[in-house]
C-alpha cells in the first residue's frame, strides 16, 4: 500500500440517540479520512461528538446515516465474519484500559484471545504474548497477572499489547493517556510513537490534550456539535485558527 492512500474514511456519518420520547443528534454530519501512516488527531470540547464518532467506526454503535470504509470497502453495515475481519485491521484503545479486560482473567488471557480465536496453538500464543507485552515494555511475568494486580499504566500497555496482537493497520485511541499521570502518559505517547514508526500504523487519536495533539498528530479535526468545524495540521489549528470556535477551545486549555 502506498504511503497516500487513504485507509479510513468515513462519508457524512450522523448518528442521533432516542431517550424516551426525545431524540437527540449527537453526530449532524461528519466526513474525514485517514491517510495511511498518518496520525489524524480529532479534538473539541466534551460532548462535540468525538467518542460517538470512533464508535460508529468500531461498529460499537450503529451510524443513523452515512457510509465508513476500510481499505476501499464499505463496511458501514458489517456483521458476524465480516466484522471479525475489520477488527483484525483495526482495533481500538480506550480511556480505560480496564475495560479491555475481564477482570476474572489474566492480562496474559485477554492480549492472547483473538489469537486463540484465530486457531494459533496455547504454545504459540503464550509466545506471541510475551513478545507483545516485551514490546509494550512490560515483563513476560505480567502475563499472569490480573488486571487489579497492575498499575494504570500498565494496565494501558497491556491494552494497547492486545490491540496490537492481531498486527492492526489502525489503531483508534479515544482519550487513551487522559486517565494516567503525566509521566506515565508520556511513556505511553512515546511508545505509540515509536510502534506508528515501526509498524506503519495509521491512528485516529482523540484527545483533549492540544499539546500532546501537536506532539502526535500529522492532522487535526476541530469537532464542534456534531459537526467539524475545521480540519489541518496542528499549526495551523493551534497559530492560526479559522473559527472563533477554535480559538476559543485554544484559549481554554492552553
Ligand atoms: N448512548 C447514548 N444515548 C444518548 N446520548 C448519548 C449517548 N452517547 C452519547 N450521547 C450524547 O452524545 C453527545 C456526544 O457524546 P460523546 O461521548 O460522543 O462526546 P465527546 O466529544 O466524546 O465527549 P467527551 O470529551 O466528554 O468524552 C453527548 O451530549 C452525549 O451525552
Amino acid at each position: 500500500m502506498t504511503e497516500n492512500k487513504n485507509i479510513l474514511e468515513v462519508h457524512h456519518l450522523k448518528k442521533s440517540f432516542t431517550t424516551g420520547k426525545k431524540s437527540f443528534t449527537a453526530v449532524e454530519d461528519i466526513s474525514f479520512s485517514l491517510k495511511t501512516g498518518e496520525v489524524l488527531g480529532i479534538v473539541g470540547e466534551s460532548g462535540s461528538g468525538k467518542s460517538t464518532v470512533a464508535k460508529m467506526i468500531t461498529h460499537l454503535t450503529e451510524p443513523t446515516a452515512g457510509e465508513i470504509f476500510l481499505m476501499e470497502k464499505d463496511i458501514t453495515h458489517a456483521r458476524g465474519k465480516n466484522l471479525r475481519e475489520i477488527y483484525r485491521e483495526m482495533q481500538m484503545i480506550f480511556q480505560t484500559p480496564a475495560e479491555s479486560f475481564d477482570p476474572r482473567c489474566t492480562l496474559g488471557d485477554g492480549i492472547g484471545e483473538s489469537l486463540r480465536n484465530m486457531g494459533i496453538s496455547k504454545k504459540e500464543t503464550r509466545n506471541r504474548v510475551e513478545k507483545l507485552l516485551l514490546t509494550c515494555g512490560l515483563t513476560p511475568e505480567y502475563a499472569d497477572r490480573y488486571p487489579h494486580q497492575v498499575s494504570g499504566g500498565e494496565c494501558q500497555r497491556a491494552a494497547i499489547a492486545r490491540a496490537l496482537a492481531v498486527e492492526p493497520r489502525v489503531l483508534i485511541c479515544d482519550e487513551a493517556t487522559s486517565a494516567l499521570d503525566v509521566t506515565v502518559q508520556k511513556q505511553i505517547m512515546e511508545l505509540l510513537q515509536k510502534l506508528k514508526k515501526e509498524n506503519q500504523l495509521s491512528f485516529l487519536f482523540i484527545c483533549h490534550d492540544l499539546a500532546l495533539v501537536q506532539l502526535f498528530c500529522d492532522r487535526v479535526i476541530v469537532m464542534h456539535d456534531g459537526h467539524v468545524e475545521e480540519e489541518g495540521t496542528p499549526e495551523e489549528i493551534i497559530e492560526h485558527p479559522k473559527t472563533e470556535y477554535t480559538e476559543q477551545l485554544i484559549r481554554s486549555v492552553l
